[in-house]
């Protein structure tokens, strides 16, 4: 209840100071903000026995408890102030981030209920729970489930990830990297969707790919839901930010309309089977009808799937 709610401070994992709300409670104070929906909390995963974190003061020190929490508040407002979505399911579902899973486990998921963040091992990643873009692109996850729910395979997957990867860029504005903050291996993230082909994917050892020609047709990572990812990923970039690709000119309309779009078009237009070029449909679709048929948003939008090969 209101009485409980207090403003509490911590040091996220690379000592940055935070305030956020959090919660009184026989004494202690808990990662439990019960003025987001039907709450935000934050979990250790070492105690085992999901008990949200607390501290004997108002003052936290788990990193990643700490930068899990404020950016699952973070990605709660910006769907709620950017489209009205109150929560992943639209209804205020309790969002909660376990912390420290795993044994320096390289990796983040959602897992239908929950965010769950690894440490990472230091080689190749710092704490991911510190990387907002991580944060929103698993709640993304969540968002998804309740609505296109795209299935988790092939081209449906691909656009699944691309979703997570758009949003998660969308939150952390400031570029259009995914997980720049949290690489421990010299690169400047792990995917970027301005220049798909500046990152190496792992499985494939090659670029990411920019266009559809350039496409993974094998079995791996559930038919390359992270790989053919870029694909999508590109054109969005290109929707919002313009350029010249593979001899098509894109004129961007701005990263206010792009996410308009692309919430629109995952929300109202696709569906769980949902391929690529059912993608560029719903786009133009949604495209058309925000800003109108004739609009530069309907034109920005075939000219960046053009520019990726996907009709
Ligand atoms: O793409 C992902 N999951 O589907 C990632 C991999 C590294 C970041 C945390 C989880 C993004
Ligand atoms: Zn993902």
């Amino acid at each position: 209840n209101a009485t409980n709610d207090v403003t509490a401070f911590g040091t996220g994992v690379f000592g940055e100071r935070k305030r956020f709300e959090a919660q009184a409670f026989d004494g202690m104070f808990r990662l439990f903000d019960e003025t987001r929906g039907d709450g935000v909390v934050t979990f250790d995963n070492t105690t085992g026995t999901n008990l949200d974190v607390v501290s004997i003061n108002k003052m936290f020190t788990d990193g990643s408890a700490v930068d899990a929490h404020a950016n699952a508040q973070i990605t709660y407002d910006y769907y709620q102030d950017t489209f009205g979505r109150n929560s992943v399911d639209d209804n205020g579902q309790i969002l909660i981030s376990a912390v420290h899973v795993g044994d320096n486990w390289n990796n983040a998921s959602w897992n239908g209920r929950q965010m769950s963040y690894g440490d990472g091992d230091g080689i190749r990643f710092h704490p991911l729970a510190a990387g907002l873009d991580v944060a929103a692109h698993e709640m993304t996850h969540g968002v998804i489930q309740h609505t296109a729910n795209l299935i988790y395979r092939n081209e449906s997957g691909a656009l699944n990830e691309s979703f997570a990867d758009i949003f998660g860029v969308m939150v952390d504005r400031d570029d259009w990297l995914i997980g720049e903050a949290i690489m421990a291996d010299g690169t400047i993230g792990l995917r970027s969707m301005e220049d798909p082909t500046d990152l190496i994917e792992r499985r494939t050892q090659a670029p990411y790919p920019d266009h559809w020609s350039r496409r993974y047709t094998g079995t791996l990572d559930n038919g390359g839901v992270h790989i053919n990812s870029s694909i999508n990923n590109k054109a969005a970039y290109l929707v919002s930010e313009g350029g010249e690709h593979f001899d098509v000119t894109v004129n961007g309309v701005g990263r206010e309309k792009t996410e308009q779009i692309y919430y629109r078009a995952l929300t109202l237009y696709l569906t769980r089977s949902s391929d690529f070029s059912m993608m560029r449909e719903a786009a133009i679709q949604a495209a058309g009808d925000l800003y109108g048929s004739n609009s530069d948003a309907v034109a920005a939008v075939e000219q960046a799937y053009d520019a990726v090969g996907v009709y």
